[in-house]
């Protein structure tokens, strides 16, 4: 066999990457793009020259390219939506001495009148199961699938997988991890993917339920059984879950008479309503989830250890934000997304410098406070782009600063802009006085006021 001499391999090379109807990109193993033909840059108008280099992510809406990367699974025909268009993708990974070097993506009939009818009819069908799915969220409370579940770290591609593994069965699952790291979101995903998906997934918060209100909450009570009780009395929890889910949310905060109650229902399967004659059998599957240390509860006696074994049957661990930073690039582009549609205000980015200092944050409240974050910046900003000036101060740029990442010109210019700008802020402005109170002369104050663009 002979083999392809440059300039011809050059040419066919051209002609198929460069074909009009094709938009290709190639990414290395960090998804970071290393070759996008010309169909592509000018559909998605960017600068061919300028997108190397960049994160994949970061050019191409809803990009996988960079989840492929990670878990070298090719994707073959899948949906996605671009520049308000669903296009067919497909994410092949590159493979060299058996390790992913890259990925080569592909997405199809961008502008044949043949597309043009498809992506029409796929979108009409599209809005139809939208309407299906938004019916059967309200009928049964199921909010969230393993889909909606962002991050593809192997801490989280691992929760994911247990999930699955553990879904379809009708055993209990303790959902264990710090707050706001998405424990609600599997407690959905596990009904979602049970047998039980089409009953109720019905959710309690322990927590926010007063102590004396928790036998009525959880179990119901007859007409007239206590002196206020509403007429007809009042449906529980357990029962409306009947053949679906019940999650029990923050489970280290039940008060210890409510532990012993739901033990009872766990092993006979039957609730008595307050006020009731006669008891009734319940089919529930239960989710708990807790932040709280429940062995150590155990032991000051705050928790039943019966109770435990019994909601204990498989535990799963949902990771601090902090041990997956791979999730946070993804993860804030997703809640900027989520946040920008529901406020309507338009945000299309987050600076560069923004994520490496997110990537490099602690987030003790995890994800939620990711949110909050990104929500309060996207409030603040005056601009399209979220930088650093726009995040909360709660969120102490010391850390940032005191990174070993950082070199020291970096950080010496970091902390001089910081201290200008708190003793201007302190004397309204006046610069006079903030050069005596910075201990600088007139003219350096100038310069630096310059430099840093005050
Ligand atoms: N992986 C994720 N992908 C998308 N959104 C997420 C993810 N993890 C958490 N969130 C979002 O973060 C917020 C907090 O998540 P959730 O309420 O599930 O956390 P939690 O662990 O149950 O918290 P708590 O223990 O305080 O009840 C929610 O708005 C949720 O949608």
């Amino acid at each position: 066999m002979q083999f392809l001499n440059d300039r011809y391999r050059d040419e066919i090379f051209e002609a198929a990457f460069e074909n009009a109807y094709h938009c290709l990109v190639v990414v290395d193993h960090q998804g970071l793009i290393t070759y996008m033909n010309q169909s592509y840059c000018r559909f998605l108008e960017v600068d061919q020259e300028k997108v190397l280099g960049m994160h994949v992510a970061d050019v191409i809406e809803n990009s996988r390219m960079h989840i492929v990367v990670q878990t070298g699974e090719e994707e073959i025909a899948d949906l996605q939506y671009i520049r308000g268009n669903h296009m067919i993708a497909n994410r092949i990974p590159v493979r060299s001495n058996g390790e992913v070097v890259g990925a080569v993506g592909t997405v199809l009939f961008r502008d044949t009148k043949e597309w043009m009818n498809m992506n029409s009819h796929i979108k009409d069908l599209l809005s139809e199961l939208e309407h299906y799915r938004s019916q059967l969220k309200h009928q049964h409370g199921i909010t969230y699938s393993l889909h909606d579940i962002v991050g593809s770290s192997p801490a989280i591609n691992e929760v994911k997988r247990k999930i699955k593994k553990v879904a379809p069965g009708d055993v209990s699952v303790l959902l264990r991890g710090e707050s706001g790291t998405g424990k609600e979101l599997f407690a959905h995903s596990i009904h979602h993917l049970s047998e039980r998906n089409s009953q109720p997934f019905v959710a309690i918060n322990c927590a926010t339920i007063p102590e004396h209100l928790f036998e009525s909450e959880l179990f119901g009570y007859q007409e007239g059984a206590f002196t206020g009780a509403k007429k007809g009395g009042k449906v529980g929890k357990f029962q409306l879950a009947h053949g679906g889910t019940l999650f029990l949310d923050e489970i280290g905060d039940m008060p210890l008479n409510a532990q012993v109650k739901i033990l009872r229902v766990l092993q006979e399967g039957e609730i008595e309503a307050i006020g009731a004659t006669e008891s009734k059998k319940v089919d529930v599957r239960i989710i708990a989830a807790t932040n709280q240390p429940l062995e150590k509860l155990i032991e000051e006696h705050r928790f039943r250890e019966d109770l435990f074994y019994r909601i204990n049957v498989i535990p799963i661990h949902v990771p601090a934000l902090k041990e997956r930073p791979d999730d946070i690039r993804v993860l804030a582009k997703y809640l900027l997304h989520k946040i920008t549609k529901r406020s309507g205000k338009r945000v299309i980015d987050i600076h560069a410098e923004v994520i490496d200092f997110f990537m490099q944050y602690s987030w003790p409240g995890n994800v939620r406070e990711l949110e909050n974050v990104i929500e309060s910046a996207v409030h603040l900003t005056n601009t399209e782009v979220i930088t650093m000036e726009d995040l909360p101060e709660h969120i102490q740029p010391d850390t940032y600063l005191l990174n070993e990442n950082h070199r020291l010109k970096e950080i010496m210019e970091k902390t001089e802009k910081q201290a200008i700008e708190n003793a201007l802020r302190k004397v309204d402005g006046d610069k006079i006085r903030a050069k005596h109170l910075l201990g600088i002369g007139k003219s350096a104050l100038y310069e630096k006021i310059k430099k840093y663009g005050l």
